[in-house]
């Protein structure tokens, strides 16, 4: 990940970067002008200060450059990074998103997002201060050979140092990382649970203390574990730094005799240093912290994959029949390892035909609804579209022919319609009018005013957003169960005949059995196998089979 961003902004990053080193050496300069300044008995006082002025001046402008230049970088990475991953989470399959969870997409959206955004800050603190380190590191080669020697030591074993601490902080920010995708799952439990926390004192207590407290302090634990080897390790460096010094101070420069004058040479370039090293040590976990989030996203994104090209057409073609043929779905479930399998099921749907599925909770049917829009891709068996079949390739271009509206539905708070009518907002406050729901809501500009609404007049909302689709084959799923008696009437005796004759191919999973009678077709789900394929159902046959679905799951 890491690598795609700094693909994506190479020439802000080299200039950064160029800015960045420019500012270390002009650093190092500044070192050693001060250095000869103070140690040089005779000297052209004047030129000195002009050069002194004038490095002192590209030390300002390239730290401003590169501040600026590494701003944009960071700003411009996480706005990639966000792009990057929503176009991702729009592209892959369907199921690969069910399976990888909400709370993942959303911490990796956020957190890891954030952290990764962060190593273009502590990535030219640490180019410009291991710039101003080598230097003064070169400078003091310049100054005696044994000292540098010494020094190359002192890194030496500075740096086996750190790479231990690292090995092990590395597992500890690995746990919190993938601790955090938890945590995100129950922060949406927060607020998702909101009412049944509110309602029940032991539910929210226990959901605190052995839940979101628990996952908190675990993350907290962990990363303050990884973090404070990686602090402990600076010391160590630290540590080492001081040994150095007193090393070169007491046992290699010892009574030489221009004692004072090397000593001052020294003093000054470790002083100057100091600060450079502690930056660089504390920047570095900072940046080891951006890896493991870089590797935390990517590994959610790999999940993601998507085998389907998408589709760039516009129109759609009329729609003459859909067929599933010996079409299979398994749901495997892990922690009960079971398995639930869906088919094979045979079915064919033409237009201007209302077929009902009906069925027991559980039974499949909104499963098979996912499989007939091409949510899911069938494990076996192919679904049919005009005598064409429907693949990988295809299945995006194929999805455009329904518009759904599944019990989990989410309304967007605008129509998101490419195709720019102008009189979309007239045309929808109609659909409105006729839906009982002009005094709750309107469209404006293309936005609702509101979606405080009703779980009813939401769902009344969401079948406006279908009409406006315009799409040949619409699927209700359990569309009416939150509607009042009088607006089911108005569902089943008016829209859904108004539906099909304006030639929708409609499919209605429902359990109002009082309605069954007026499908052109009912089939029937039991434990994922379609029992009964049955046309036109009399008033009376609909209350036969109404009873036989209440006597197969024992509700008498
Ligand atoms: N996303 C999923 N992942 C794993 N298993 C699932 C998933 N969705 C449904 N299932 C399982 O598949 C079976 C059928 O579920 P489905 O939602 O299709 O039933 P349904 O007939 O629509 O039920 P209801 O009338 O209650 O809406 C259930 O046993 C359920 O446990």
């Amino acid at each position: 990940m890491l690598k795609y961003l700094i693909k994506q902004s190479k020439s802000l990053l080299v200039s950064a970067s160029i800015a960045s080193i420019v500012h270390g050496v002009c650093s190092v300069l500044l070192l050693a002008q001060i250095s000869a300044a103070l140690t040089t008995a005779e000297a052209d006082n004047g030129k000195m200060a002009f050069i002194f002025a004038a490095t002192a001046f590209c030390v300002m402008v390239s730290y401003v450059v590169a501040a600026i230049l590494f701003e944009r970088l960071g700003q411009r990475a996480h706005a990639e990074l966000r792009g990057f991953i929503a176009k991702r989470v729009i592209a892959a399959d369907y199921r690969q998103l069910e399976l990888l969870g909400a709370a993942r997409i959303q911490s990796a959206l956020s957190e890891h997002c954030t952290r990764v955004a962060e190593f273009f800050v502590s990535f030219p603190v640490i180019l410009t201060n291991a710039v101003v380190v080598a230097g003064c590191l070169v400078y003091m080669a310049f100054l005696s050979w044994q000292v540098f020697l010494l020094a190359l030591l002192v890194i030496g074993f500075g740096s086996l140092g750190y790479h231990l601490a690292h090995l092990r902080a590395i597992r500890h920010l690995d746990i919190a990382a993938e601790e955090q995708d938890n945590l995100f799952a129950y922060f949406r439990s927060l607020t998702d649970g909101a009412k049944e926390l509110r309602l029940n004192r032991d539910k929210r207590t226990a959901f605190y203390n052995d839940v979101l407290g628990q996952s908190i302090e675990k993350v907290r634990k962990e990363r303050t574990l990884g973090m404070s080897i990686f602090v402990a390790s600076a010391g160590w460096g630290n540590f080492l730094i001081y040994a150095f010094i007193g090393m070169v101070l007491f046992m290699l420069v010892g009574d030489i005799p221009d004692r004072t004058l090397i000593m001052t040479g020294y003093a000054l370039v470790f002083v100057y240093m100091l600060g450079p090293l502690e930056a660089l040590l504390l920047n570095i976990p900072r940046a080891n912290l951006a890896q493991v989030s870089a590797e935390r996203i990517d590994e959610i994104t790999r999940s993601m994959s998507s085998s389907e090209s998408q589709t760039h057409k516009v129109e759609l073609p009329p729609l003459q029949s859909i067929r599933l043929e010996s079409v299979l779905h398994r749901y495997y479930h892990e922690q009960k390892d079971e398995m639930f399998t869906l088919g094979p099921v045979d079915l064919e749907f033409h237009p201007g035909e209302i077929t009902f599925l009906v069925g027991g909770n559980g039974s499949g049917k909104t499963t098979l609804a996912k499989l007939l829009v091409g949510l899911y891709s069938p494990e076996e068996g192919k679904i049919i579209l005009n005598g064409v079949i429907i693949d990988d390739m295809n299945r995006d271009y194929y999805r455009q022919l329904f518009s759904t509206i599944f019990s989990d539905f989410h309304l967007f708070d605008r129509l998101l319609e490419t195709r720019h009518e102008s009189d979309l907002d007239k045309k929808g406050n109609e659909l409105l009018t006729k839906l009982h729901l002009q005094h709750k809501v309107k469209i404006q500009n293309g936005a609702f005013t509101t979606l405080t609404l009703s779980q009813g007049q939401r769902k009344r909302l969401a079948l406006a957003i279908s009409y406006l689709e315009n799409r040949p084959f619409l699927v209700f799923d359990e569309w009416a169960a939150d509607q009042d008696p009088v607006f089911k009437e108005i569902f089943y005796h008016e829209l859904l005949p108004e539906l099909r004759a304006m030639g929708k191919t409609i499919l209605v999973i429902s359990h109002d059995d009082r309605y069954f009678h007026l499908a052109d077709r009912l089939i029937r789900m039991e434990n994922g196998r379609l029992t009964q394929v049955n046309a036109w159902p009399s008033e009376t046959e609909s209350e036969t089979i109404a009873s036989s679905l209440i006597l197969a799951h024992g509700v008498v």
